[in-house]
């Protein structure tokens, strides 16, 4: 898969680099191009932003720079890439969209600032891939960047080879829709604190069913919206 993220501070990428995307991305699995914004301007103090049409408050991402950007970036590409923006006016990112996306043979991310990105950009976008303005939550950040790195890693595990043990992506909170029963492991006995009988009996049948009641039990009392359908 390649993956290309336009963003004002692309240092910031620097940390996929480490962990299990940086060994995914010396096997090839993943190739990952990060790019300036401020590379696609040409006045001397690489401007990016302006004032916003209508007032208000803050600053708005003007669209010449990631027109050049996109263009560069994406050009005539085929297939089509997804274009993803993180925004907090995006539909929810959750692990359906990474399954999804981890299917894409190309990802390009664009990292908004300030209050936003000239609308007119999405719109240029879709001339050039499937655009998608997504949200990791109701919350406002800085910028897009840290979205981008979780949205990157959301998605690079699930791309085959990527991680090890394909099992361990099998039983994950949100992949069956519940939320995931409680770990444990050596020592038995910790700080006065046993690990729950049934896990050292041996009995697997019993396991799972334990294993299912206590998915059961945190998804009902942590997020009972994923019950409610
Ligand atoms: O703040 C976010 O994105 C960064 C961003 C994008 C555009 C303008 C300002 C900030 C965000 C919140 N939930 N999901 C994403």
């Amino acid at each position: 898969m390649r993956i290309d993220v336009v963003s004002i501070f692309p240092t910031i990428f620097d940390a996929l680099e480490v962990s299990l995307l940086g060994k995914a991305r010396q096997s090839g699995l993943l190739d990952v191009q990060v790019h300036d914004l401020r590379d696609f301007t040409h006045d001397r103090h690489r401007t990016v932003d302006d004032t916003p049409y209508g007032g208000g408050a803050g600053m708005v991402m003007k669209p010449e720079p990631w027109g050049e950007a996109l263009d560069a970036v994406v050009g005539d590409a085929d297939p089509r890439p997804v274009i993803v923006f993180p925004s907090p006016a995006g539909e929810r990112f959750t692990q359906a969209i990474a399954r999804e996306l981890s299917t894409a043979p190309r990802l390009v991310f664009g990292c908004g600032r300030y209050e936003g990105i000239d609308e007119r950009v999405f719109d240029y976008a879709s001339e050039l891939g499937d655009v998608r303005l997504l949200s990791l939550g109701d919350y406002v950040l800085n910028g897009g960047e840290v979205a981008v790195m979780a949205m990157v890693e959301a998605i690079g595990r699930l791309v085959p080879g990527v991680v090890g043990n394909p099992e361990s992506l099998v039983e994950e909170s949100h992949e069956d829709g519940l939320l995931e029963y409680p770990s444990f492991t050596k020592p038995a006995l910790w700080r006065d604190r046993e690990v729950p009988p049934v896990l050292l009996s041996g009995n697997h049948g019993a396991v799972a069913r334990w294993r299912r009641e206590q998915q059961l039990e945190r998804t009902r009392a942590r997020r009972p919206d994923l019950l409610a359908d």
